[in-house]
């Protein structure tokens, strides 16, 4: 069984900081040179070409930081070298992340003429007050417009990224956000809890958050919501249309393979000896454009193969497959019987011949159980 491998590029900066975000991004006042990163994010991508072993690419997600600040144009040529330098699979899913600025979602058009067919849409509310609050530079009329426009493209699926459990945020004003997205009618809805980072401007400087029983409330509303609506949880925060899941991320959670170039990216590369190899590429976008991509490969130790394996597809709301367990670790069942015993007998774990399953308690204490595959 082949492995399927995706390819994840990241675009380090962004207009404006906002002060809850803990992703690898830098403000454009430095006035970045896109065109000269392109260049070495392909740069980036032959040098780790010889870790894919003639494999071709099944995803792409192009994140970040805001890669929509990077015009169609240099979108397409990206695209366009990337498929000289290694195939796609012919139902590739290429994603671009964007901000709904107007300026921004003018570039819907041409990114999809550059051949992306998913694009995620980082709305976070539809409330004035609370975008202020969160920092964004767009309007909630913005991200109305630029919803729309996704949609009226007619591209294969778009997402929205929404956030729940802002400061000051009423349950009514959490599920009023959730009701307009759901009137657009997305393929894909990721819908996230705030959660405060301490390495944020929100981390320094806690907000007011509401309380555990508000939070409880926004969550087993919004969920019904969705659930009324026709959307299938598949992930804690990523809902979809049956059969708009996103690829990319599923074969994250699914242990597979990815290539990850750009400023931070990581990947994981299994080579054919069994050996799990992990990139981790330099942060820093100054570090990164001198050529100095690489800041760290390895290998992951075996005894830790079986806790990466569960830590990624428990996140997943289905049952573990045995033979994929096998397939994408290459190690054998016997050597987690142990844990999984044990696991069961905590009543975290149920199983048959071919999956695992797990319980409510599974999902309630999902840490205690990961933390018996390291005792392994
Ligand atoms: C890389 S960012 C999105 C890209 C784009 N720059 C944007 O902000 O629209 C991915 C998503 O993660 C979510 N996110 C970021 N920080 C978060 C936090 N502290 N808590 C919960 N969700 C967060 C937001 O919904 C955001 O849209
Ligand atoms: C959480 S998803 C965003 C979800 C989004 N709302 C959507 O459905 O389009 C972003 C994807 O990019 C990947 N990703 C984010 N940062 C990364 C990094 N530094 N290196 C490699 N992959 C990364 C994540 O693992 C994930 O698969
Ligand atoms: S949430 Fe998006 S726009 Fe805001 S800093 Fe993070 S990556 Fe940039």
């Amino acid at each position: 069984m082949v492995i399927p491998l995706s390819l994840y590029i990241h675009t380090p900066w962004c207009v404006q900081k906002c002060p809850y975000c803990d992703f690898n991004s830098h403000n454009i006042k430095h006035g970045p040179d896109y065109t000269q990163y392109i260049e070495h994010l392909l740069c980036d991508l032959k040098q780790d070409l010889k870790l894919t072993n003639g494999r071709s690419i099944h995803s792409i997600f192009i994140g970040g930081g805001t890669p929509s600040l990077f015009s169609a144009d240099l979108i397409a040529h990206l695209l366009k070298e990337i498929q000289n330098i290694i195939p796609f699979e012919s139902d590739i899913e290429i994603t671009i992340e964007a901000n709904p600025n107007s300026v921004e979602a003018d570039r819907f058009a041409g990114y999809i003429l550059a051949g992306v067919n998913r694009i995620s849409i980082g709305i976070q509310s539809f409330q004035a007050e609370k975008l202020i609050q969160l920092g964004r530079v767009h309007s909630p009329d913005e991200a109305i417009k630029a919803a729309n426009l996704a949609k009226e493209l007619k591209i294969n699926s778009f997402n929205l990224d929404l956030m729940h459990g802002l400061p000051n945020q009423s349950c009514q004003d959490a599920l009023l956000d959730l009701k307009r997205a759901i009137e657009i009618n997305p393929p894909h809805l990721s819908w996230y809890q705030l959660t405060i980072e301490p390495n944020t401007l929100f981390g320094s400087k806690p907000p007011i958050l509401p309380d555990e029983d508000c939070l409880w409330d926004i969550y087993q509303q919004g969920h019904q919501l969705l659930i009324e609506n026709g959307y299938q949880q598949y992930e804690t925060s990523a809902y979809a249309k049956p059969g708009y899941q996103c690829k990319h991320n599923l074969n994250y959670w699914h242990f597979g393979d990815y290539l990850g170039i750009g400023c931070g990216a990581h990947g994981k590369l299994t080579q054919p000896d069994g050996k799990i190899i992990r990139t981790i590429k330099t942060r820093h976008p100054k570090g990164y454009m001198e050529g100095r991509y690489s800041e760290k490969t390895y290998t992951v130790p075996i005894d830790e193969i079986p806790f990466e394996f569960f830590m990624n597809q428990f996140r997943l709301h289905e049952a573990a497959s045995k033979q994929q367990f096998i397939e994408r670790t290459n190690l054998t069942l016997p050597v987690i019987e142990k844990p999984i015993h044990q696991a069961i007998k905590n009543g975290y774990l149920t199983e048959d011949q071919d999956y695992w399953y797990l319980t409510e308690k599974g999902h309630l204490f999902l840490n205690s159980l990961l933390e018996l595959f390291l005792e392994n």
